[in-house]
């Protein structure tokens, strides 16, 4: 049971009901929880056409209770309560919202058209986490609503007046009162009875095990392949992306002047930290990363299967990308012919699946199953997890008009992402899973959505056009993908703009790993050649005190650089130097890191770079390397953490080797975070 443990956490919190109503002090006090009470002063006088569902106007109501108090609260005392607790029900009909009536005939002709007929109750629910920053009250909002379905009988005019003349209707919304006489008057309740009486009890007790205890990327469930919904293409759907709506601007509308903070996906990790004093960093999402990065490997693949190239399709290898929940959990599934299942007799399309002499098995994805990837980057290009943050969960056709696309498409949109474990789906419409929240919410801390954004707008298109380069081997492949790497370099401020932000986001997650794989101590200063926005530079600067750290890279990157600083101590012992690390002198340094760099490169260019840092590292001095990790000694197999890079990580040997035939003694390898090999070297006398 949930609710013992939860209670638990708030056990030592101030936590405040702001609500007046009994029936909610009655039950939250019943299921344990020490609480004070401060009834709420906002007025329920939100513009209730300005929602576009009933429910949505319920869990305004209530949010903005509970920010009254605490914001009262605050004022007074100078000090939030912990934890503030604002509830609001009402009763809708249709789109018709019911609530307290002001007299006897106002109950009248709520109870006149509730009679006979089904209704919906709603209760929104809003929890304020508080804290004081610098006098200044900081809250996050985590909000849900419960539906229960309420039937009336017929009842006769003699019945309702003298029901009315009880007094009983007057505070309650909907005018009835389910617990007490009201009860005679409902044929049926579908749903939780509790919501009805004016609080969600076990919603709520899973509300608040969702916030303290998050559920890890690995307990994503598996879905089986076959749960993905067949569909032709997500062409039509992306084509209304670029159509006339802007979907950013969608997402945002119909809750203007509401508080962003209104923010899921900032509650479980603050809460995480603040009541366990634990390491706030989320896990790797490896899976996730997997998923933004699948095609790569459908590309690559395409050199081992002579008959699809003969037919020209876009090649996916079964069992690697088939099970999308086994990708998230971070697993790969091995398949055998058997499984080709979920490709075979679907009449009509014109399929090429067999299994060639590898034993790897192929088929068309683009006519049975949109890619997976290119579901993911459609979805955030959409900003659809932005919308379902804080609006979800929702309906279908709710997103649909929030986002102006068609519904049918985006119901397969919808299902797909939930098929991946992106979505969550149950009776009350889609939310988002907490690697979506974490991850794919544009705004969060830890958001991914730049490696989406990149990955779509230019990656894809890169592997897509690069069949040739792909066919003809790795290395050539390299060579292309880092020639256009250097053009698309130079050629817009955008595109720069989006690789940045693409490497922001995957250094937030990596830079911590790379900064402590191995004791930097000794060195005094280090040079990050190709540092980018400077997160591994702040890393390593927070992590070893006396540590100076220049960050190289291209002028149009570093002058792009200063939007992405956010300031503290540590920022004073880092400089921006702008240079070609492949034609300008490198700045002086006991340390040169690369950092996801090696991929990059052709072997030519690779060599080159090696040997100008090693003519410009002083002897003692380091080169610390970052890549991705193969996945086991010799076998460069691994997709993981390849994001943003073109080539195939290397083994640990192959690492040893590189080093050494550029000076580099004492090479030490470690594996980081489960996904990075992190190098060390010491440069030895010439
Ligand atoms: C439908 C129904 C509502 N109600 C009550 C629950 C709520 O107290 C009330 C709806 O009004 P609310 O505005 O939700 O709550 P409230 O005014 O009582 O308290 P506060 O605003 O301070 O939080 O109706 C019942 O008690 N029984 C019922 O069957």
């Amino acid at each position: 049971m949930v609710l013992c443990p939860v209670i638990g956490k708030l056990q030592h919190k101030r936590v405040v009901l702001a609500s007046a109503s009994p029936r909610r002090q009655e039950i939250l006090s019943n299921a344990g929880l020490r609480f004070e009470v401060v009834p709420s002063r906002f007025k329920e006088k939100l513009h209730k056409a300005s929602f576009a569902t009933p429910y949505a106007y319920a869990v305004e109501t209530a949010k903005q209770k509970a920010l009254e108090v605490a914001g009262r609260m605050h004022q007074k005392d100078l000090r939030a309560p912990d934890v503030v607790i604002g509830a609001d029900t009402i009763v809708a009909v249709g789109a018709m919202i019911l609530e307290k009536p002001v007299d006897k005939q106002d109950a009248y002709r709520m109870l006149s058209r509730l009679n006979g007929k089904e209704h919906s109750v709603f209760t929104g629910v809003a929890i304020v986490h508080c804290c004081s920053k610098d006098g200044r009250l900081d809250t996050e909002v985590s909000e849900f609503y419960e539906e229960t379905t309420v039937k009336f009988s017929e009842l006769s005019e003699e019945l309702l007046w003298e029901y009315i003349n009880s007094g009983e209707p007057m505070d309650k919304a909907g005018g009835y009162g389910i617990q007490a006489l009201g009860g005679m008057l409902v044929e049926y309740v579908h749903g939780d009875f509790l919501n009805v009486v004016g609080f969600p009890l076990n919603h709520f007790c899973k509300e608040l095990a969702r916030l303290y205890y998050p559920p890890r990327p690995a307990d994503l469930r598996r879905v089986r392949h076959d749960s993905i919904p067949a569909v032709d293409t997500f062409e039509n759907l992306s084509d209304s992306e670029a159509g006339g709506a802007d979907p950013g601007q969608s997402a945002k509308g119909g809750r203007g002047g509401e508080q962003a903070d209104g923010d899921r996906s900032q509650a479980p990790r603050a809460l995480d930290a603040a009541l366990n004093g634990a390491d706030s960093r989320p896990r790797f999402p490896t899976g996730l990363l997997e998923l933004m990065d699948g095609f790569k490997a459908s590309k690559r693949g395409a050199t081992l299967c002579p008959k699809s190239r003969e037919v020209g399709l876009e090649c996916w290898p079964r069992g690697r990308l088939w099970d999308p929940a086994a990708l998230l959990a971070g697993q790969q599934v091995d398949g055998g012919p058997q499984d080709t299942s979920c490709l075979q007799g679907r009449p009509g399309l014109p399929m090429a699946d067999h299994a060639d002499q590898a034993g790897v098995c192929w088929g068309s994805w683009s006519k049975c199953h949109p890619p997976p990837p290119k579901v993911l980057f459609t979805a955030c290009k959409l900003k659809l997890f932005d919308v379902l943050k804080d609006q979800g969960p929702l309906q279908a056709v709710d997103v649909a008009r929030k986002l102006s696309t068609c519904a049918g498409r985006t119901e397969q949109l919808l299902d797909v992402c939930a098929a991946l474990g992106l979505l969550e789906k149950t009776r009350r419409g889609y939310s988002n899973t907490e690697v979506a929240t974490l991850h794919l919410v544009s705004d969060g801390e830890h958001s991914l959505q730049g490696v989406a954004e990149y990955n779509d707008a230019h990656v894809w298109g890169v592997f897509t056009r690069l069949g040739l380069a792909v066919r003809e081997g790795a290395e050539q492949t390299r060579g292309a993908l880092g020639a256009m790497e250097e053009e698309r370099l130079s050629q817009s401020r955008e595109l720069t703009l989006q690789f940045m932000r693409a490497k922001h986001s995957l250094s937030k997650l990596t830079a911590h790993h790379v900064a402590t794989a191995f004791d930097l101590s000794r060195f005094a200063s280090a040079c990050d050649l190709g540092g980018c926005t400077g997160i591994l530079a702040r890393e390593l600067a927070q992590e070893y005190p006396r540590l100076q750290v220049t960050v190289f890279d291209l002028p149009e990157v570093t002058e792009l650089s200063g939007g992405f600083q956010c300031g503290g101590r540590q920022t004073e012992r880092i400089r921006f130097v702008s240079g070609d690390f492949f034609k300008d002198s490198l700045p002086e340094a006991d340390l040169y890191v690369l950092s996801r760099m090696l991929q990059d490169w052709p072997d030519d260019k690779l060599h080159k770079l090696l040997s100008r840092i090693s003519s410009s590292c002083k002897p003692g001095g380091g080169l610390l390397v970052a890549e991705a990790a193969a996945e086991e000694e010799g076998a460069s197999q691994s997709p993981r953490l390849r994001t943003l890079s073109a080539g195939q990580p290397r083994s640990p040997d192959e690492h040893r080797r590189l080093l050494q035939r550029h000076g580099f003694q004492d090479v030490r390898v470690a594996r980081a975070g489960d996904l990075l090999c992190v190098v060390l070297g010491t440069r030895a006398a010439p």
